[in-house]
């Protein structure tokens, strides 16, 4: 008998993303979206690695679910591209788009496996973005037109609806660090598209409510656990800082209706405004199902004036490091949700996303002997039943990811998956993590 043991409704899953699994970028009506033009531009991508091919989740689905099948989870969370739905963002509707995302649930559904889908992963329709994109408060309506769409045409088939994925990755990521696309450099530009993506999710709650949709809704939030290196004031608060960035600046407007004093006049000092309208934070606030949370990493760090955006260095105090260089903290999993608990209340949450990067090598035998991610993986499930444990309302996870897949500015250097996916052939093959989740599944946990 397990030494661990999760509660039976544990909700076990894996995730992907369109624009990383799917390919088939100009199959079936698919407009581009502004992953086409940011990795189709030299320079952008490692490698100039591109979605155009991805894993062929596009033709191969039925492959991936029947690994999903044998791995004997409850749940795949997934995420719909908009531009296969509406090609040019609004306007006309491509049904071969939805007939595609059909196809997925209907064969997820005969699997016993619940879709959890995300509304918007990254993948902007380019149209959108020549009219400005997330900068363009219209891009608030034609969001919620898009969700409309799906929601009335998955009504009763899927149940779980993400609206975001990570607005803190659409906003500084995409458009202040401009690592990722569109690739823009501007402090306002990234806090005005942060601003409007919240109003957006809550306009698409608003819309679901209405609609009467089946199911719950909720949106999902990259949370990182980052401590003070000492208990020194301008330690302290340039920690705070710098986990406010990812943290309570998407946190506080979602369950509060407010942003945190302390981080607007940080980045009034920065030359950004929050730009309001009557009604945004009322709209933002819209009570939500769950909250997915993404975790990965953590870490420490302390005052260092003129250090990045937040006066703020990481300190390195010796943690294990993934292939994508960041600290392996498992407990820093365990504080970022107690701290959920703590400052949002009980609001159910999802670990949407959770997994690790390491540099793969296929055997001859096509098997990968990827213990550390293994490892890293039981570390992190021990954390998950220490929550739960604890009172925190965990209701299920999802493993990042089911398979190898396009990793952003990383291309393909950069493994996450459980499932190796050679990108010469498109085969999959199963890695140790991927027979090691699904013994803990089987067992519904396992002996730490
Ligand atoms: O980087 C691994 C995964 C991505 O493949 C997912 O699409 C994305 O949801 C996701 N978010 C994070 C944490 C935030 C982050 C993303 C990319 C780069 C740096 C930090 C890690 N991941």
């Amino acid at each position: 008998m397990a030494n661990i043991q999760f509660p039976q409704d544990f909700v076990w899953g894996t995730a992907t993303a369109s624009y990383q699994i799917e390919g088939a970028y100009q199959e079936d009506g698919r407009g581009l979206s502004i992953w086409d033009t940011f990795s189709h531009t030299p320079g952008n991508v490692f490698n100039g690695d591109t979605g155009d091919v991805a894993c062929d989740s596009y033709h191969r689905y039925e492959e991936d679910i029947a690994l999903l099948k044998r791995l004997g989870v409850k749940a795949y969370r997934f995420s719909i591209a908009w531009p296969r739905i509406y090609p040019q963002g609004t306007g006309e509707l491509n049904e071969k788009g939805l007939d595609y995302y059909r196809r997925v649930v209907d064969a997820l559904l005969a699997a016993g496996i619940e879709p959890c889908v995300t509304l918007y992963h990254w993948d902007l329709p380019q149209a959108l973005q020549d009219k400005g994109g997330w900068a363009n408060r219209d891009a608030i309506a034609a969001f919620t037109n898009y969700a409309e769409t799906v929601f009335k045409a998955f009504d009763g088939k899927i149940k779980q609806w993400i609206t975001f994925n990570e607005t803190w990755c659409v906003s500084f990521l995409s458009n202040y660090i401009g690592a990722h696309a569109p690739g823009n450099r501007d402090l306002q530009l990234a806090v005005t598209i942060a601003h409007n993506c919240m109003v957006a999710h809550g306009e698409a709650v608003k819309k679901f409510r209405a609609l009467g949709i089946q199911g719950e809704i909720g949106t999902t939030h990259n949370l990182y656990w980052f401590e003070p290196y000492t208990t020194k004031p301008e330690d302290v608060a340039a920690a705070r800082r710098n986990r406010a960035y990812n943290n309570e600046w998407f946190m506080e407007p979602t369950f509060k209706g407010t942003y945190p004093p302390f981080m607007v006049d940080w980045f009034r000092a920065k030359g950004a405004e929050v730009p309001i309208e009557p009604g945004d934070m009322e709209t933002i606030a819209q009570p939500i199902d769950f909250i997915g949370v993404n975790f990965y990493s953590g870490g420490f760090g302390r005052y260092k004036k003129d250090e990045g955006l937040f006066d703020c260095e990481e300190v390195q105090v010796g943690f294990d490091k993934t292939f994508m260089d960041w600290n392996v903290y498992p407990d820093g999993l365990y504080k970022v949700l107690s701290w959920v608990k703590e400052e949002y209340g009980d609001v159910p949450i999802y670990i949407t996303e959770n997994g690790a990067c390491y540099d793969d090598e296929l055997t001859a035998d096509n098997r990968v002997h990827d213990a550390r991610r293994a490892d890293y993986y039981k570390k992190h499930f021990i954390q998950c039943h220490r929550l739960i444990e604890s009172g925190v309302p965990l209701k299920g996870y999802f493993a990042w990811s089911l398979l190898d897949n396009f990793e952003w500015a990383e291309g393909y250097r950069k493994r996450f998956g459980i499932v190796y996916t050679n990108y010469e052939t498109l085969e999959r093959h199963p890695k140790d993590s991927y027979y090691f989740i699904q013994q803990v599944i089987k067992d519904n946990g396992f002996e730490a």
